[in-house]
């Protein structure tokens, strides 16, 4: 349990539960192959079975940390930071975004969006979720859809999505890890098939970085 004062901090928006903070390239979707540091803050209930962060999911385990700091660890060299999770939309997200504004830094997040859109961004990657499906303020701001291959009917879901997501939204189809060698071939069919959609693959895995 936290103590009250810490809580208040962290309804605010000032204080994040940090699970992990790194420097990489961004592996997915439209900035795939970028410089980024990425911020990862826990706490998320969405509860998708084939998760890849699933360590994230309880805030308990991870601690309370002022936005202050996270902000000062991530002066790097990267020009961006990418906020994941975790969901971070879980968290009031206007502080953090603002402060790292301040420092000159892009801003991007990675969101299931069932949350309430917070924060100032520059760049919003919605990945919807069957279990806890997006805010109609994610939909509107995104400015990438992509939407995980797990099975067929993920790709009746992903046009469904499209048709939620704001007609400016970048179309992403990205192939569920432990299913890719089963996906990645219907992927690629269906983007030659419906060339709205762009492949998009986890490189940050087959290049063993994290
Ligand atoms: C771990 S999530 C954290 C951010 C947010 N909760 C979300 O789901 O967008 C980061 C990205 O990884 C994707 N992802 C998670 N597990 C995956 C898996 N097993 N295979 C492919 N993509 C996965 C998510 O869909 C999301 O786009
Ligand atoms: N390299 C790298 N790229 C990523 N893009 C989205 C990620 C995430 O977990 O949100 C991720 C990640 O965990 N690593
Ligand atoms: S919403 Fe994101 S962090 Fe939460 S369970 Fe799904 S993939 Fe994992
Ligand atoms: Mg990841």
């Amino acid at each position: 349990m936290l103590s009250k004062e810490i809580q208040l901090e962290v309804n605010k928006g000032a204080m994040l539960p940090l699970m992990e903070e790194f420097y990489t390239i961004q592996g997915e979707g439209f900035h795939t192959g970028t410089a980024a540091y990425f911020i990862r803050i826990g706490g998320c209930d969405v509860g998708c079975h084939w998760c890849d962060v699933k360590e994230s999911w309880n805030a308990e385990l991870h601690p309370p940390t002022s936005v202050d700091l996270i902000v000062n660890n991530a002066a790097s060299s990267a020009d961006t930071v990418v906020i994941t999770g975790g969901e971070p939309l879980t968290w009031d997200m206007s502080l953090l975004t603002q402060e790292l504004k301040n420092r000159n830094l892009k801003v991007h997040i990675e969101t299931s969006g069932a949350y309430p859109l917070t924060g100032t961004w520059d760049w919003i990657c919605l990945s919807p979720k069957k279990n806890k499906l997006p805010t109609q303020t994610v939909y509107d701001n995104a400015h990438e859809l992509k939407v995980i291959i797990y099975n067929k009917h993920d790709f009746i879901f992903a046009e469904e999505q499209a048709e939620l997501v704001n007609d400016k939204a970048i179309l992403f189809l990205q192939p569920e890890w432990s299913k890719k060698e089963e996906m990645t071939p219907l992927i690629v069919d269906y983007v030659m098939n419906n060339p709205k959609w762009r492949v998009s693959l986890q490189t940050h895995k087959y290049l063993n970085i994290p």
